[in-house]
């Protein structure tokens, strides 16, 4: 017995994307593991699945390539979001997530914005292991005493996120060798998604992303709200910048007035096909 799938990107970060509102869908770690596989599998960074929710229009479940079930996905918000939208003819729709419900709303054919909610400042909702001021954290990275990595910022979105504020844009070897080492380390009780930041301008953000259980993508999207929200915090940016991530543009708002994070960006249908079950 097979099932359909969609295959999705939101600025270049990719999707299988399945639709469980009416019938389950329950993989296991190694079955997820296998789909996100990109010689063996379909490929993707995440495995999405839109289930029924009792308080918003959809559940979303999310599973990164290592099989790991995590609380929320950004980029997969926004093509869940344009589905639901395309589905039922709402202009708006809420989704749920184990990191909290959140409402999005088209801005174009194929351009979505998602109220990701509040940011989660205090060291425990990031969480970090220790009390720590989560808008410069002490983190002794291994053997590496390279003064770019000093006292990076801490956001949660709902996910953890830990943001690095560098003179210049990282090669892939450095975010892949750094991100690697930092992804699990101990501060980290639920491992962190590791984004390295490149202020261009107040409003405008180079940021690359190696994220918890899936590595270097093309884009993060709760790691384009955590780096805006961490700049802001420090005074390296507005409230509202464009994030230049590696497969395109996010951007970003860090509301005043209700202290949501607005993430607004692209969605791209890609295939469809079928997984055998
Ligand atoms: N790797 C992330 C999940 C996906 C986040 C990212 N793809 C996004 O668009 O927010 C984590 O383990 O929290």
């Amino acid at each position: 017995m097979t099932r359909p799938f969609v295959k999705m990107n939101g600025a270049g970060n990719d999707f299988v994307v399945v639709d469980a509102l009416t019938e389950p869908f329950a993989p296991t770690a190694e079955q997820a593991r296998a789909i996100a596989d990109r010689a063996t599998g379909q490929g993707c960074d995440q495995l999405i699945a839109i289930a029924p929710s009792d308080r918003a229009d959809a559940f979303m479940r999310v599973w990164n390539a290592d099989g790991g079930v995590v609380e929320t996905c950004g980029n997969a918000l926004r093509c869940v979001g344009w589905m639901l939208m395309e589905s039922t003819g709402k202009d708006q729709v809420t989704i749920d997530t184990l990191g909290g419900p959140t409402t999005a709303r088209k801005v174009s054919s194929h351009e979505v914005q998602v109220d990701m909610g509040r940011p989660r400042l205090d060291w425990a909702e990031i969480p970090l292991a220790e009390d720590m001021d989560t808008r410069g954290i002490e983190l002794q990275v291994g053997p590496i005493d390279d003064p770019v990595l000093h006292t990076p910022g801490a956001v949660s979105m709902g996910n953890p996120h830990v943001v690095f504020f560098m003179d210049h844009v990282p090669d892939d070897g450095f975010v892949r060798g750094t991100g690697s080492l930092i992804e699990h380390h101990p501060l980290f009780p639920q491992g962190v998604n590791v984004g390295f930041a490149h202020i261009l301008a107040p409003d405008r953000i180079r940021l690359r992303v190696w994220e918890r259980g899936a590595g270097l993508t093309r884009a993060c999207g709760t790691g384009a709200c955590a780096a805006l929200v961490a700049a802001a915090r420090r005074g390296l940016s507005a409230r509202r910048a464009t994030v230049v991530v590696d497969g395109g543009e996010l951007v970003i708002e860090w509301d005043e007035a209700t202290d949501h994070v607005l993430m607004t960006g692209p969605v791209e249908v890609e295939r469809t096909g079928r997984l055998s079950a």
